[in-house]
């Protein structure tokens, strides 16, 4: 284990990290902060909850002039709740120091975010769409950037975001130190990367798996429409702490979370149709334990750091295998421990194999739970609340009932119709979610349309084209020429 004040870092920044309670360096942390700090630009790879975010913002605050009021730092983003997210973290990081960071992401009035701008920020964190915008309107100039940061440079150099990409970058000096993170990197995409970069120091971290050893990984093969019950069954069996629920597509999101609001849980699901403020007071309510279930598309997926997400459920699973990754990586974080329990119909199975392929594990397979087990599980846990109160409570003032009770009844009798009393039964209402088709291996090999496709049913109709969106970029003025010589 390496201490931070073996790589260099500076006081104010080894003060804020004892600050927020970082007493060692994580492996990708150790490894990737003195390159970076000598300027190098750096590729980096580890496990999803390893500390990446901390990788990068050290060297980037280290290399901040405080008395220097332009941008020198921006970190591009691939969704607005993780921009908060890092943000949050770097501004933490950065405090002691004065290095002041700013969130910048679609969604949110411009007027708000121009005005937020004029307090003059070292660092912007920002989703791609909304920084195009205002390095176009010149509310953003990126002249004086020094470190420009991908995080989950994968996906941000996917088909989805690699023009907004490319042209963020061309607005930057090529001096710039260019660094990239990720759980994953497919090996085409790190071609694209390297080319965007100055001999790029490439560092992975060696693990056996792609995927953190300490998520248990499970798979349930059943049809699907059976998925919906056994969802519920298995929440009652093993009563998370907070779970997510992903699937495929936004209707089903709905659809899921409102089912399980009609069988009683506090459930809210979360996808790119929303409005800002709503995907906002979702996550924090589920931040703050207001749900206990939250039910995603792959908005969710990557990056978002929530504490006491004890359950991942692939109610769906993705048609991207490193998808699979990302997701069952919002447990088991931190070095805690997480499970991670995906629904395969029968049609699907050759699709498991691939997402094993790659992430060089094996997922066990689980035995869909019953009702009945369900109803045990219920009465279990209220059980084990009893054993608490017997443990803990001082119970003196109820014993003489308690034994005029069982002078009436036999003591099974009386603790059963406790129980009952107490466990709260789950009504059965029957819930419908509307079909999907299965994922098939063929459709994942079609890299090129899927991530289009993808990116609009994750992400939102309306990612980057919000009002006053530049309009013509060269992008769609090129499609525009195609159509046109086509039509010829
Ligand atoms: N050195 C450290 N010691 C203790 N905790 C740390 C350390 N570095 C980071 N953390 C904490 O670990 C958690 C995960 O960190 P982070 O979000 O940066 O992971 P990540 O590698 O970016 O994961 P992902 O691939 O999912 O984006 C965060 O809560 C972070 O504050
Ligand atoms: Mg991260």
């Amino acid at each position: 284990m390496t201490k931070f004040n073996e790589l260099g870092i500076s006081t104010p920044i080894l003060k804020a990290l004892e600050r927020v309670g970082f007493e060692e360096a994580t492996p990708i942390q150790a490894e990737t902060i003195p390159s970076a700090m000598e300027g190098n630009d750096v590729i980096g790879q580890a496990q999803t909850g390893t500390g990446k975010t901390a990788a990068f913002g050290i060297p980037m605050i280290e290399k901040m002039n405080t008395k220097d009021k332009s941008i020198q730092g921006l970190v591009i983003a691939p969704t607005r709740e993780l921009a908060i997210q890092v943000a949050e973290e770097l501004n933490r990081l950065g405090k002691i120091k004065g290095v002041r960071v700013l969130p910048i992401f679609g969604g949110q009035h411009m007027g708000r975010q121009i005005r937020a701008l004029k307090n003059r920020p070292q660092i912007v964190v920002a989703t791609p769409g909304r920084l195009l915008d205002h390095i176009r309107r010149r509310t953003i100039r990126t002249q004086d950037v020094q470190v420009a940061v991908l995080d989950e440079a994968d996906e941000m150099l996917n088909m989805g975001f690699i023009d907004d990409i490319r042209d963020i970058l061309k607005s930057i000096p090529e001096e710039r130190q260019t660094l990239l993170f990720s759980a994953t990197m497919p090996k085409e995409i790190r071609d694209i990367a390297t080319n965007m970069m100055k001999q790029p120091k490439e560092v992975k971290i060696k693990a056996k798996e792609l995927t953190v050893e300490n998520i248990d990984q499970y798979f349930i093969e059943i049809p699907e429409r059976h998925k919906f019950d056994t969802l519920t069954n298995h929440l009652d069996i093993h009563d998370p702490d907070l779970a997510i629920v992903f699937s495929r597509t936004k209707k089903r999101v709905d659809e899921i979370a409102e089912g399980l609001q009609a069988r009683g849980f506090r459930s809210e699901g979360i996808h790119g149709d929303l409005t800002q403020g709503k995907r906002m007071s979702v996550l924090n309510k589920f931040k703050n334990g207001r749900i206990d279930v939250l039910v995603a598309t792959d908005v969710a997926a990557r990056g978002l750091d929530i504490s006491g997400v004890t359950h991942v459920y692939n109610f769906d699973i993705p048609q991207d295998p490193e998808s699979y990754v990302h997701r069952i990586g919002r447990t088991g974080r931190a070095g805690r421990t997480g499970e991670a329990i995906s629904f395969i119909t029968p049609r699907e199975t050759a699709h498991l194999k691939l997402i094993e392929q790659l992430t060089k594990s094996k997922m066990k397979r689980m035995a869909p739970p019953t009702q009945q087990e369900a109803v045990r599980g219920k009465q279990q846990a209220t059980a084990e609340k009893i054993v608490q109160h017997i443990q803990k409570d001082d119970l003196t003032s109820y014993r003489e009932t308690a034994v005029e009770l069982l002078e009436e009844h036999d003591s099974v009798t009386v603790i059963a119709a406790s129980l009952k009393m107490l466990t709260k039964e789950r009504n059965s209402v029957p819930v419908r979610i509307s079909s999907i088709a299965p994922v098939s291996v063929k459709k994942a090999e079609n890299m090129h349309d899927k991530k289009r496709r993808n990116n609009k049913r994750f992400y939102g109709k309306g990612r980057g084209k919000g009002k006053g969106r530049y309009k013509g970029t060269r992008n769609r003025k090129d499609n525009f020429k195609k159509r046109r010589n086509r039509g010829k």
